[in-house]
């Protein structure tokens, strides 16, 4: 039988700042007729801030805790492409959210690739650091066990250009969808 989390139509982006986590999922929705949300972009509407501002009223856990709220509400809708933000898998309750409630999708990228993407954009308050290269290094080494834990699917974005990208997820989700539980993850 297949998973619930099969059912959903809803699929989940993963992966590290830079990845093209909002690039491509909003392709992606617009090729799958599907409804495009971007956590990030969400927190920011609900607040009313930029997400440095909340990081510097808040903090960190402040943001986090906020992050947590909101994919609770968002894991429950249906047909949704959701781009979450890089470090949406931290907590363990926001993955077993994600992990159960749709088909979740690894975004990878070298570091080099996650540099030339983010360096120039100040929107990511964890990279206002003296050295960011290594700070992203940092973070994938980290979080790089977390995303595969719950990922049904891993692409890599590395130098394939969004559409590219778009190709290699629908084939993957196609061969998925042909044999589910050889590719489920624990939580399905
Ligand atoms: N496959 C790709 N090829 C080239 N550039 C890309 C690709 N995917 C994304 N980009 C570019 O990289 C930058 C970062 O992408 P994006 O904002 O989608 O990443 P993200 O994973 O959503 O990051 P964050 O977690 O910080 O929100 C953007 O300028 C985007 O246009
Ligand atoms: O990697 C992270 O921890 C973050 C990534 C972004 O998507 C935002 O959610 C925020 O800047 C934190
Ligand atoms: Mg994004």
């Amino acid at each position: 039988m297949r998973a619930a989390k099969h059912m959903t139509g809803n699929l989940f982006l993963v992966g590290p700042m830079g990845a093209g986590k909002t690039t491509v999922g909003r392709a992606l929705a617009r090729h799958l007729q599907k409804t495009f949300i971007d956590a990030d972009q969400e927190l920011e509407r609900h607040t009313g801030v930029r997400i440095p501002v909340i990081f510097e009223l808040e903090g960190e856990e402040g943001f986090r805790r906020r992050e947590a709220d909101l994919l609770r509400e968002l894991v429950s809708r249906r047909d949704i492409v959701l781009a979450t933000g890089g470090g949406a898998v931290l907590r363990e309750e926001n993955r077993a959210a994600l992990a159960a409630n749709g088909i979740v999708i690894y975004l990878k990228a070298s570091v080099d690739d996650l540099w030339a993407r983010t360096r120039h954009d100040r929107n990511r308050p964890l990279l206002q650091t003296a050295d960011p290269r290594a700070k992203l290094a940092e973070l994938l080494q980290q979080r790089d066990p977390l995303y595969r834990e719950i990922a049904d699917i891993v692409v890599t974005s590395g130098q394939q250009s969004v559409h590219q990208v778009v190709r290699e997820i629908e084939q993957k989700l196609a061969a998925l969808a042909a044999a589910p539980t050889a590719h489920a993850n624990t939580h399905g």
